[in-house]
This record gives structure tokens, C-alpha cells and sequence, in this order.
């Protein structure tokens, strides 16, 4: 068993408040990994901390047995790892595939280069016509993103991180805001962008983390309560616990 994504003793402080509280995990490479725990437990702050938007108080994250947290966010993503965000990332005045070409193109060493070579080109035009068919949008490849749902919008963002072509996915609460129709789909997606690689997602809705996750973490207070397949956190009492009050019970 390899492991893909590690956090070693990681802490993270705000102004003294340990948001990161000496967190270790293994995520399994070709697994799906959920984290879960009530509101304000770590989460966000966790996979901020593994994608490198924020840097450790304390401890280390190895990305495939090498270190990457003292690296910036795009080298983290070149390195193999990249993300998709809560708030949304799409470009909304450019169509779906234009947001594609754009992720494609910045995926490259070559962002900002005003003339892109027109063999880079067809090679990402084909690449954005994969993705389009991957993520179930071909029919909006030339909508405006602004006028997708939101939950199609959520299936764009899962293209975008796609468009890295990552070794591993994080997803931040891939179908926040979403009816059953829309859930029913991202759960496909996610199961589908799993082949071949490891996906870690932050997730709230139970029924989606029993679906999808091989195994899961359970943060609180920033620590690691329990880590274990759905049925053995669900059943573990330092769980049911600290889920107690809260709305959503594993
Ligand atoms: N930049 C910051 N400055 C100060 N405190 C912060 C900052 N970011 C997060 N925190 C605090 O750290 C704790 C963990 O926040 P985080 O957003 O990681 O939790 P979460 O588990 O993702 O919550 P939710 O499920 O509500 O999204 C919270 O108490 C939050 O207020």
C-alpha cells in the first residue's frame, strides 16, 4: 500500500487558536477519502493546509513520500495535487470550454505566454473536449459559465482541477447546495474522476460520504478523532458524541 497524501504532526494556529491540532493522516493511494466532523472542527483548515494556500505552525505534508508544504499552491499542483474550492473558481463571462482552455493552458509552465504554440493548442482543445464529456457538460461546452446551474457549476470546478490532470483530487464539499438530482450526479463524477487516482473530500452530506468514501476521518477541535471505514466511525461512541446536537449524524 502506497501512501499518496500524508500530514505529519501538522498544527496550525490563528493568533493561539489551534485550528490544526497535531494531525496525522495517510491517505491510501487510489482511495476515496472523506473528512468529516461538525462546523468550525478543522476542515477547510486542514485542506488548506495540504494544498499549501496556508503554511503549518508546526509539522509537515508529503505528497507521495516527498515534502511540499514549505512549496507554493502552483507547485504543489504541478507536483501532482490539486484542489477544487467552496467558493467558485469558474470564470463566468467565458464560456464553459473557454474555463477549460484556460485551466488547460494554466496547468502549463507557460501562463502568461502570448503566443502559444498552435500544436499546444489543438492538444488542449482536444484535452477540453475530454473534459467536457468526463464532467457531463458537452452540452454547454459553449455556455456562458455564469449561466450553469450551480450545480453544474460544481461539476465545471471538478473539470478545472481535472484539467492538472492531478495524481491527487481534494474536493471541498463537492455537492454543497445541491438537490438529490444534482447529488446523484456528482456522486458518479466523483467515483468516475477516482479511477486511476485519490480523491480526499471535505463532505457534510452522510449519505454521499457512506457512498463514495473507502474510508474517513473524523476531525474535531482540530484533531483527529477517528479514522476507519463509514461503519466503523458511525458505530465508534467518541463520534456519536461529538456529533451529538449536531444536524447532520453519521
Ligand atoms: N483565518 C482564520 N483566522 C482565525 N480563525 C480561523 C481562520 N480560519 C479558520 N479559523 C477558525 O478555525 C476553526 C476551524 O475552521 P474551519 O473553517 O477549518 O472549520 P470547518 O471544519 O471547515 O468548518 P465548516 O464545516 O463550518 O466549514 C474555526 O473555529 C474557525 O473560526
Amino acid at each position: 500500500m502506497t501512501v499518496a497524501l500524508q500530514a505529519r504532526d501538522l498544527c496550525r494556529d490563528f493568533r493561539g487558536f489551534q485550528a490544526t491540532n497535531h494531525v496525522h493522516l495517510d491517505i491510501h493511494e487510489g482511495e476515496i477519502h472523506a473528512v468529516i466532523g461538525p462546523n468550525g472542527a478543522g476542515k477547510t483548515t486542514l485542506f488548506n493546509l495540504l494544498s499549501g494556500f496556508l503554511k503549518p505552525s508546526s509539522g509537515e505534508v508529503h505528497l507521495f513520500g516527498e515534502r511540499i508544504d514549505p512549496l507554493p499552491p502552483d507547485a504543489i499542483v504541478r507536483r501532482g495535487l490539486s484542489r477544487s474550492f467552496q467558493i467558485s473558481s469558474v470564470f463566468p463571462t467565458l464560456t464553459v470550454r473557454e474555463n477549460l482552455l484556460v485551466a488547460l493552458q494554466a496547468g502549463t509552465r507557460l501562463p502568461g505566454r502570448f503566443l502559444t504554440p498552435l500544436g499546444a493548442m489543438d492538444a488542449f482543445s482536444a484535452r477540453a473536449d475530454d473534459l467536457l464529456a468526463q464532467v457531463g457538460l458537452d452540452w454547454a461546452r459553449d455556455r456562458p459559465a455564469a449561466d450553469l446551474s450551480h450545480g453544474e457549476k460544481r461539476q465545471l470546478e471538478i473539470g478545472l482541477s481535472l484539467a492538472q490532470n492531478p495524481r491527487v483530487l481534494l474536493l471541498d464539499e463537492p455537492t454543497s447546495g445541491m438537490g438529490s438530482e444534482g447529488i446523484a450526479r456528482v456522486i458518479a463524477l466523483v467515483r468516475e474522476v477516482a479511477r486511476g487516482r485519490t480523491v480526499v473530500l471535505v463532505e457534510h452530506n452522510m449519505s454521499v460520504v457512506a457512498q463514495l468514501a473507502h474510508r474517513i476521518t473524523v476531525l474535531q477541535y482540530g484533531q483527529v478523532l477517528a479514522t476507519g471505514t463509514y461503519e466503523e466511525v458511525r458505530r465508534d461512541p467518541r463520534v456519536i458524541e461529538a456529533y451529538l446536537g449536531q444536524e447532520a449524524h453519521p
